[in-house]
């Protein structure tokens, strides 16, 4: 497990400059989707379809380690498989550390303060199994449900990526609501900012960091106006739609204050463009040109 001594952001900023990449890959393993001699066949047990998950994940991660800083394992996938599925994201976590990745865990937890500070514990503490650095939240519980997660994070030099305009159609629905003159994202926004803003750390953010989806470009670039402590988290490049000119308003001047995801774009490559030298070779193909994609619209 990697050094908490530094926080979070500073971890991601120097992982970044030293790769030139701003990519996250997210590992979202899907039964039907996983590469044939991987994929389980119908009837598998879960303990099986959960052994292809973890042989799946670390061979994504074995493919691309080099080629990104982090990694968000989406953690619902690995739930839907019980108790075998969190012993496989535990052993997928486990080896992303020792590849020297970053891992984000994309749980969306949150719940009233008391219930939130054992999600924080849980995700994020010191005796915490899953020995996560960052983890994904929602915000509508309010300030007391996030404070456990923000508090733990500034101790133990975590991230918290506090969902602010998510990527999906449907998010505008309560997210775009008017607001006090705002639309209710910006409410946010301006709320995880402050926080971020009383936690910087060298790097110039805190430890609120924010997700804000690339499928809305013009948004994204204005909350990177008004949010200038804090890091976002940017889904929605890549199956989504999103392209590498959308999420160019995420970044600073300096190229850095977002990570860019992309999860079934790099992870099931080669479902659209097969590689003579196997699957782990196509998802590599797949995350060098995002890699590049990005490093075209990346300040400095
Ligand atoms: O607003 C959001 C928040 C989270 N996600 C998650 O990111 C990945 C995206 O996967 P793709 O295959 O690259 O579309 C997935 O885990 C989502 O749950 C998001 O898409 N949008």
């Amino acid at each position: 497990m990697p050094s908490l001594e530094t926080p979070f952001f500073d971890r991601l900023a120097a992982a970044i400059l030293a790769k030139r990449s701003p990519l996250m890959v997210g590992l979202d393993p899907r039964w039907q989707q996983l590469p044939e001699g991987l994929r389980p066949a119908d009837g598998a047990s879960l303990t099986e379809v959960a052994e292809a998950f973890r042989a799946h994940s670390c061979g994504v991660i074995d493919a691309v380690a080099d080629l990104t800083p982090i990694i968000k394992p989406q953690a619902a996938f690995f739930e839907q498989l019980g108790p075998a599925g969190m012993t496989a994201l535990a052993a997928v976590i486990d080896h992303a550390h020792a590849a020297g990745l970053l891992v984000c865990i994309d749980g969306k937890r949150n719940d009233i303060g008391s219930t939130a500070e054992a999600y924080a514990d849980g995700w994020l503490g010191a005796t915490s199994p899953w020995k996560g650095d960052a983890l994904t939240v929602s915000p509508y519980l309010g300030d007391d449900s996030l404070e456990p997660f923000t508090n733990i994070a500034a101790e133990r030099g975590c991230g918290v990526f506090i969902l602010v305009k998510t990527s999906n159609p449907g998010g505008g629905l309560f997210q775009d609501q008017q607001s006090g003159g705002q639309p209710l994202y910006r409410q946010v926004g301006n709320y995880v900012d402050s926080i971020a803003k009383a936690t910087v750390g060298e790097c110039g953010y805190g430890v609120a960091g924010a997700v804000v989806g690339a499928t809305y470009p013009e948004q994204l670039a204005k909350l990177r106006a008004a949010m200038p402590h804090t890091w976002f988290l940017v889904p929605g490049f890549g199956a989504q739609g999103g392209a590498a000119t959308d999420v160019a308003g995420g970044f600073d001047a300096k190229g850095l204050g977002a990570v860019v995801n992309s999860s079934r774009g790099v992870i099931f490559a080669y479902e659209k463009r097969p590689h003579a030298d196997g699957w782990q070779a196509a998802v590599r193909v797949a995350a060098e040109e995002a890699v590049q994609q990005l490093r075209e619209v990346m300040p400095g």
